[in-house]
């Protein structure tokens, strides 16, 4: 993987948590970036990027670590973009290129492209990949292999800028996908918002029962309830603003999740076993396709 030149000389990181510090580290490891640095408003993580050798400069000054870069990652929670936006706008120089990994797409052209001077290419991307921890600690390189990079470039975005953040994604062993910023928040909607929606309440539910009757729910939890529990110990903060960031796809998806709830709910009271073997029947099929095309 790094038989090939660098693509950007210089990559500021605006945020060095999970992803960002995971990014950083993919893009030195794999000789993608001569020149790694970061901007993180917390101190501690400013000082545990460099403890770990993930960057070769950190600082909390935003327009410290803008000087010189050719690419800009936003790797903040969703909901801090209109104010990272306003902070790099005045500091960037015609041809930098703008990217971010975030949940959520249409906000970032919506918080983040007004803020950028002309000449400056706004490439928005998400990869589909992270896990329930954050900070710079819990990043690794090879996060980012075999797995989706869905980027969202508005309608004339330049064509070489699309490209050379399509080419970083390979690099870093992703398949890539442009899709435009409605469609991806629809999709991962269901794909991804829901189940987080879905495990903070069942997990929240099984605890206030357990406060109820003081039973050992949790305790004596089974394989898919604990696969709930990693999902609901994801950061609340990310999370919070996702669902702030993504509300209509969101409310849409679960206003038709509430509908087949209420629906298997009836079959339940009402004992109709054929409906509910027939929902389970057609969903395994779904899992076990899922399966074979990995496999493929
Ligand atoms: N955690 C995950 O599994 C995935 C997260 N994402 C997206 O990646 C982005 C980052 O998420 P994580 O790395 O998980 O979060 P994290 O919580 O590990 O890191 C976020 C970092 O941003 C810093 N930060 C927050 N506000 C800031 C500001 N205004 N200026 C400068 N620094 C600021 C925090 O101090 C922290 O170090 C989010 O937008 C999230 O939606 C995308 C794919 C997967
Ligand atoms: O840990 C998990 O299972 C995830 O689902 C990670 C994840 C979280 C947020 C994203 O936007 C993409 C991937």
């Amino acid at each position: 993987m790094s038989d090939t030149a660098p693509l950007f000389n210089r990559v500021a990181f605006i945020g060095m948590g999970l992803i960002g510090s995971s990014l950083a580290r993919a893009l030195t490891e794999y000789g993608i970036a001569r020149t790694v640095v970061c901007a993180d408003r917390s101190k501690e993580v400013c000082v545990k990027a460099m403890e770990l050798g993930i960057v070769e400069m950190a600082t909390t000054e935003v327009e410290v670590a803008l000087d010189g870069a050719d690419l800009v990652v936003l790797a903040t929670p969703v909901g801090s973009f209109a104010e990272v936006g306003e902070r790099i706008g005045p500091h960037l120089k015609p041809g930098t290129i703008v990217t971010d990994v975030g949940s959520v797409k249409q906000a970032v052209l919506r918080d983040v492209g007004p803020n950028l001077p002309d000449g400056v290419h706004l490439i928005p991307g998400h990869p589909v990949a992270g896990t329930e921890h954050s900070g710079p600690e819990n990043g690794f390189a090879s996060l980012f292999q075999g797995r989706w990079c869905i980027l969202t470039p508005p309608t004339g975005a330049n064509r070489d800028a699309v490209e050379r953040v399509t080419e970083l994604w390979r690099r870093v062993g992703s398949n890539v996908e442009i899709m435009e910023a409605a469609h991806h928040d629809r999709v991962l909607a269901i794909t991804s918002h829901l189940p987080h929606l879905i495990a903070y309440t069942i997990v929240g539910t099984a605890s206030d029962l357990e406060e109820d009757t003081k039973s050992e729910v949790i305790k004596f939890s089974a394989g898919g309830f604990r696969d709930f529990t990693r999902i609901a110990a994801s950061d609340p903060v990310m999370w919070r603003d996702v669902f702030l960031n993504n509300r209509e796809a969101v409310l849409e998806i679960l206003q038709r999740f509430t509908e087949d709830l209420t629906a298997l709910q009836r079959a339940i009271r009402w004992g109709e076993g054929q409906q509910l073997q027939d929902t389970f029947t057609k969903t395994r099929a779904i899992r076990r396709g899922i399966i074979d095309a990995k496999q493929a």
